[in-house]
């Protein structure tokens, strides 16, 4: 006679073979014995699933438990106290990539009329990550708390929505640059994309839902040669992956507000420049060079045309930031459902006077008073067009924006500030 163990768990299929000389009670206890068989392996299985599963979600929060770096009562009690609005009829604002160059100068000056802002950044190392936290450090000594976190994690956002009743959402975190978007494409899909449908699933599900005011860039003029670009033309022949992620972006947003009724304004910055800037952007790494006495490699556009830039100052793009943010009206969706139309606003933010790139450089030699050891090329064929020029009527009319300070008289500050920074020890940081 075979043992239980024998039974279920049979050596050879042989074992379970009819033996025609076995009367029917015995094929009833055979056929008695295989359905119990089969129970209790049914049994074995749920329990097998059912201790996969709660092993699972125990990894789960486990590692987020053990790995956050956000969570706690103390951490909660930042940001509510970061988000404090401080003004009548003022707006409480989450700025993601607010340890940015124009996300820390838009939360600063928020934060100094009265406005609540929370920052968001994950802090990447595309640029030097100590010029981020030095940006930290300084909303820091302003109230402004920063979460360290991806806006791709769709859990930490919605917590922060949880936390807090944010009005409105200035959304700059970005993979930004031309030029590395051949480098590292992957980069700009994960940020300017998936990064970005994670922030607008967030937004369209918060009750309230915030309006949102987000960075596009002219670079979506792409290889367009009617100027200058007016918020009209066509945008669909981007020159390098980075435009065409920023031009995804305009459409994807578009669908959001169709959908869901959330309240948005792209910006389209135009090179913008000044204190606490991109290290990867040629202004500023021109001027390391030009200090360290090393060459700077300056690119000409075909037929040996110079290249020439819409240079934007710092303080004029913020004014244009926070005019967007005032003036965005309200996003219209409730419980992830569109009650009503709300506001697609798109805006050129530019200087609206162009200046050629070796300009530029005259302009950085006269303020560092050494000479540039310039090294001229013939554009690449890596994402650069040859000239960008803002056509701003329509941002002025409706923000009222106006742009003031020239190439000269910005980089002259930024000079200043540089020099401040790193030090005149050949460009290296001194602190
Ligand atoms: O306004 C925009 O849409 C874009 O402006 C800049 O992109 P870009 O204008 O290419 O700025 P830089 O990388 O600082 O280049 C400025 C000019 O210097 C030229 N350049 C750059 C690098 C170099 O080594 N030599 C050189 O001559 C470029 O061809 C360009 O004409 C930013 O990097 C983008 O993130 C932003 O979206």
């Amino acid at each position: 006679m075979p043992s239980l163990e024998e039974e279920l768990f049979p050596s050879t299929p042989g074992k379970f073979k009819i033996d025609r000389g076995h009367t029917m009670n015995r094929q009833f206890n055979r056929c008695f014995a295989s359905t119990s068989t089969m129970f209790l392996w049914a049994l074995f299985l749920i329990a097998l699933t059912a201790s996969y599963l709660s092993f699972q979600s125990f990894v789960d929060s486990g590692s987020r438990y053990f790995t956050a770096s956000w969570g706690g009562i103390q951490w909660e009690k930042q940001i509510r106290s970061s988000a404090q609005i401080h003004r009548s009829k003022g707006m409480s604002v989450l700025v993601t990539g607010a340890a940015g160059f124009v996300g820390s100068h838009v939360s600063l000056a928020l934060k100094k009329r009265g406005d609540g802002v929370v920052g968001i950044d994950n802090f990447n190392s595309y640029y030097d990550p100590s010029l981020k936290k030095a940006r930290k450090s300084l909303l820091n000594s302003r109230g402004i708390f920063i979460v360290e976190g991806d806006i791709n994690d769709a859990r930490l956002i919605a917590k922060l929505f949880d936390i807090v009743a944010f009005t409105h959402v200035m959304h700059l975190a970005a993979q930004a640059g031309v030029r590395y978007a051949m480098e590292n494409p992957h980069s700009y899909v994960h940020s300017n994309i998936g990064g970005l449908v994670t922030l607008l699933e967030a937004c369209k599900t918060a009750n309230p839902q915030p309006a949102v005011v987000w960075a596009s860039s002219s670079s979506v003029y792409g290889l367009n040669e009617k100027v200058p670009f007016s918020e009209s033309d066509r945008t669909d022949q981007p020159a390098s992956l980075y435009a065409a992620t920023k031009k995804a972006g305009e459409e994807i947003t578009h669908t959001y507000n169709h959908i869901y009724g959330l309240s948005i304004t792209g910006l389209r910055f135009f090179t913008v420049y000044g204190p606490f800037g991109r290290p990867d952007m040629a202004y500023f790494f021109f001027t390391r060079n030009i200090l360290q006495g090393k060459p700077i490699t300056i690119f000409r556009g075909k037929n040996r045309v110079d290249l020439a830039r819409d240079f934007t100052y710092i303080d004029d793009i913020v004014k244009g930031c926070v005019a967007s943010l005032d003036t965005s009206g309200k996003s219209t969706g409730s419980g992830g459902k569109k009650r009503g139309p709300a506001p697609y606003r798109i805006f050129n933010l530019g200087n609206t006077s162009p200046v050629t790139v070796p300009t530029l450089v005259h302009i950085l030699e006269r303020h560092l008073k050494v000479k540039a050891k310039r090294n001229v090329v013939d554009m690449p064929g890596n994402g650069d067009v040859p000239f960008t020029h803002a056509n701003i009527s329509l941002a002025q009319r409706e923000l009222g924006y106006k742009p003031t300070t020239d190439l000269e008289t910005g980089l002259k500050k930024f000079v200043k500030w540089y020099l401040t920074y790193y030090g005149y020890n050949r460009g290296k940081a001194v602190h």
